[in-house]
């Protein structure tokens, strides 16, 4: 595990995007671009099973490794899911949940640090010219780590540091990517979907689904994941805080853009000084 400093200004710049630029997700039904501003905000990727969330998942991992000033934190309760970003993450973990409430102490501890040290200096957030690293933690699939894998307690200890995360950690540049393909009360609960600044809900099977995942009362007012066809994958409602929620399609990765992407960003990371773990 490593939570460096970004690269040292005096080095020799290299290419690459930062988090503070839009992350790019795919087009709207409209053909507008979906570019999403993620820094100081957290993700909700919700949907049924092949309704595409992993393809869209991988849009925002792959922002997330092209970026040197990103600490890439990837659990993978599946091992395959995000796998194949696994060179170029700073932590990986896998269905393991002791590892996984290990890694989520040790982010909120740094968060804690990064709070004190904001408050010793009174700022309020972190900006692009601070020479730390956000924190990216991708969290797939969240319902391994809080109701499947390990005791009651070790689930109850993982859902209370990710609401903390996910309530806190934005201004001290920790930015929670979470997706399930189980849109239901017990996954989802509102006091943690609320916190989501972004949420996308691909295909749903109920109306109830859709609203776990956007918030209550969309579907009832037309937007309804559930009315997306099954053939229609990585087809999306997209709700961005405040707004309503638009229609829209991922941007798709093969396994092959991937690799590319992957030696790339390794390139990328290790010439500025990021080296994973
Ligand atoms: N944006 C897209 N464009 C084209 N095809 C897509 C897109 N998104 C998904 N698909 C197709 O749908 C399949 C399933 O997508 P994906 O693996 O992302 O689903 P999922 O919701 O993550 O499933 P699971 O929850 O079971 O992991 C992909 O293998 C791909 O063939």
């Amino acid at each position: 595990m490593k939570l460096r400093k970004k690269r040292e200004p005096d080095t020799v710049p290299v290419a690459g995007l930062s988090i503070y630029d839009p992350v790019h997700l795919g087009m709207f039904a409209d053909g507008e671009g979906v570019n999403i501003e993620l820094i100081y905000r957290n993700i909700l990727m919700a949907g049924e099973p092949g309704a595409g969330k992993s393809v869209g998942l991988n849009n925002v991992v792959a922002h997330g490794a092209l970026c040197p000033d990103v600490s890439l934190w990837l659990f993978d309760g599946k091992q395959v899911e995000l796998g194949l970003w696994r060179e170029v993450a700073d932590v990986f973990v896998g269905p393991d949940i002791e590892l996984a409430l290990q890694r989520m102490e040790a982010l909120q501890a740094e968060m804690d640090r990064r709070y004190d040290e904001l408050d010793r200096v009174r700022r309020r957030k972190i900006t692009h010219t601070d020479p730390i690293d956000v924190v990216m933690l991708v969290v797939d699939e969240l319902a391994l780590f809080s109701v499947t894998m390990g005791s009651k307690d070790q689930q109850e200890q993982f859902v209370r540091i990710l609401r903390d995360l996910v309530a806190r950690g934005r201004a001290a540049g920790v930015i929670v990517v979470a997706a399930t393909q189980r849109p239901s009360a017990d996954i989802i609960p509102t006091s943690l979907r609320d916190l989501f600044g972004y949420r996308v809900a691909y295909r749903c099977t109920t109306d109830s689904s859709s609203d776990i995942i956007l918030g209550r009362g969309w579907a009832s007012q037309g937007y309804n994941a559930a009315t997306i066809a099954p053939e229609e994958r990585g087809v999306a409602y997209l709700l961005a805080e405040g707004g309503i929620p638009r229609r829209m399609k991922s941007a798709m990765l093969t396994d092959a853009d991937i690799y590319g992407l992957v030696d790339y960003a390794q390139h990328i990371r290790t010439s500025g000084g990021h080296s994973a773990a």
